[in-house]
């Protein structure tokens, strides 16, 4: 694997050397006069600046975002939230927010790269505690390299946000320099052979799938995959009406198409949901739940509800969070799909009438869904991993108490560590309350590649190749199957 440590380079800074005299090269953007002087609130100083530098909105939003995701481990679907995001986000209209999310989205899955070739064209190391100029920097080189943003606006509107910053003022003219540079150096840095993730991160892949496999994931990692649906019939018949693609599960994997995903045929009237295909498949290894009391433990937003109950079960589906349950109940309401629903935390629930079956698809570090939440790895930590590990293990063995003797549980999660996944479910057998009940190839037609040599689900980004990387992959998915023994 290639050079991995852009890191160590930036906190090697000089602090009595005189930074980056020699790089002043083209014209830099006059500073801005700072107009709070003249009353203006915080929102009045962005439109006039807004109206003087069209598109620096965007840049000083994506610059601001990226520093809560990279230095303040805060989720970018929160801050990009429709109804509750960041303020500043929220300020954007809808062009200018897309604009937003298709930066971070490419800063994100390409840091590492951008960070090796940003590093290359400095003569030294920016400051350790510089992460507001280097989120600055990251914004602008992402358009530089990977998006369709004219180069001269990508460099002005750096240095135009540099010279507001009075943090970044003294770096403008490096600003300036630097990125010209790179708008110069385009084709070497993209082809930098540079694994994009945390060293934690990318040492824990190759320890576990070896390094080809690894790095078939990590290359996978760069792309933003397509949307798959879930169906609730004929799926051949969907694929053909949606233009997209029927894979050996049944999901559809949709191909481009036009405006928005919820005005395709189809969605109104409650036919199919959004599940990627891995996330589908744990749902169906409860075996034959027709008629069968089934409790899915950690539901919203209730994709898998969906499909037990169209696989027969009466479902009830639990959750700990209210908000999320509603909209696990407006997910249902839309695809005239009902369930029993209880929103708790289920360590407090106990019953006496114990379920059939369950299904446990538990909280995790999300490490399997990076393509679609580029974000994950930069706000998780090894700690994590462990914790979230325990919180899975007493769960499960929660699960237990509330299934019948002799009854199924599966538990699932979208982790690709096998600290969360094929450690803990060894962990639990071992304990001697539940046997394992290995996945069967005829369970998981022309998907039985993904059954590990103990009879687990393990899925990857790197599985279901195809030509075209958009429509290649599956998430990083962890399944087991256990039976209670008494
Ligand atoms: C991975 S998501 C579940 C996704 C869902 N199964 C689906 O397919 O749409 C995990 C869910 O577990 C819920 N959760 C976490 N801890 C819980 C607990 N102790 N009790 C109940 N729900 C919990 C979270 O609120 C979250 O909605």
């Amino acid at each position: 694997m290639s050079d991995n440590k852009p890191a160590a380079k930036r906190t090697g800074f000089h602090p009595h050397k005189k930074p980056f005299q020699k790089q002043g090269q083209g014209q830099t953007p006059a500073a801005p006069k700072a107009d709070h002087t003249l009353g203006l609130s915080e929102t009045e100083y962005r439109a006039k600046l807004e109206a003087e530098h069209p598109g620096l909105n965007v840049r000083q939003c994506a610059a601001k975002l990226l520093n809560a995701v990279v230095a303040k481990n805060t989720s970018l679907d929160g801050l990009t939230d429709a109804h509750h995001g960041h303020p500043q986000y929220m300020e954007l209209d809808d062009r200018d927010r897309s604009l937003v999310r298709a930066i971070l989205g490419t800063a994100l899955r390409n840091r590492n790269t951008i960070e090796t070739a940003l590093c290359k064209l400095l003569d030294r190391p920016l400051p350790a505690n510089a992460t507001a100029l280097q989120q600055l920097l990251h914004v602008g080189a992402a358009q530089i390299l990977y998006l369709d943003v004219p180069d001269h606006a990508a460099v002005d509107l750096a240095v135009t946000s540099a010279n507001i910053d009075p943090r970044n003022r003294k770096y403008a003219s490096l600003v300036n320099a630097v990125l010209r540079r790179l708008t110069r150096n385009k084709e070497r840095a993209i082809e930098l052979k540079i694994s994009n993730g945390p060293d934690w991160y990318i040492e824990s892949l190759t320890k576990t799938y070896g390094q080809k496999q690894a790095e078939a994931i990590l290359a996978m990692q760069a792309y933003e995959p397509s949307i798959d649906l879930t169906v609730k019939s004929n799926p051949a018949e969907w694929a053909a009406k949606l233009g997209g693609t029927l894979l050996p599960n049944g999901s559809v994997r949709l191909g481009s198409f036009e405006g928005a995903l919820t005005a395709l045929e189809g969605f109104a009237e409650g036919e199919w949901w959004v599940q990627d295909a891995a996330a589908s498949l744990p749902a169906t290894l409860l075996g034959d739940i027709k008629g069968k009391r089934v409790a899915d433990l950690c539901a919203a937003p209730g994709g898998k509800t969906a499909q037990l109950i169209m696989a027969g079960a009466k479902v009830t589906a639990f959750d700990i969070n209210k908000n999320r349950l509603k909209r696990l109940k407006s997910n249902l309401d839309r695809l005239q799909l009902d369930a029993e629903l209880i929103a708790t935390n289920i360590l407090d629930y106990q019953t006496d009438e114990l379920f059939d079956a369950i299904l446990l698809d538990a909280p995790c570090s999300s490490t399997g869904t990076v393509r679609r939440h580029p974000d994950v790895l930069w706000t998780k930590t090894p700690d994590d991993i462990v914790r979230l590990a325990q919180v899975q293990a007493k769960l499960l063995r929660h699960a237990i108490s509330l299934v019948k003797p002799d009854g199924i549980i599966v538990f699932s999660n979208c982790s690709l560590n096998r600290e969360e996944g094929e450690d803990m479910a060894q962990a639990i057998l071992a304990e001697g309350v539940l046997k394992a009940e290995p996945f069967k190839p005829e369970e998981l037609k022309g998907m039985e590649q993904l059954i590990t040599d103990q009879g687990f689900l393990r899925s990857t980004p790197a599985d279901l190749p195809h030509d075209e990387p958009k429509m290649a992959g599956l998430d990083g998915f962890f399944a087991a199957r256990f039976r209670r023994q008494s």
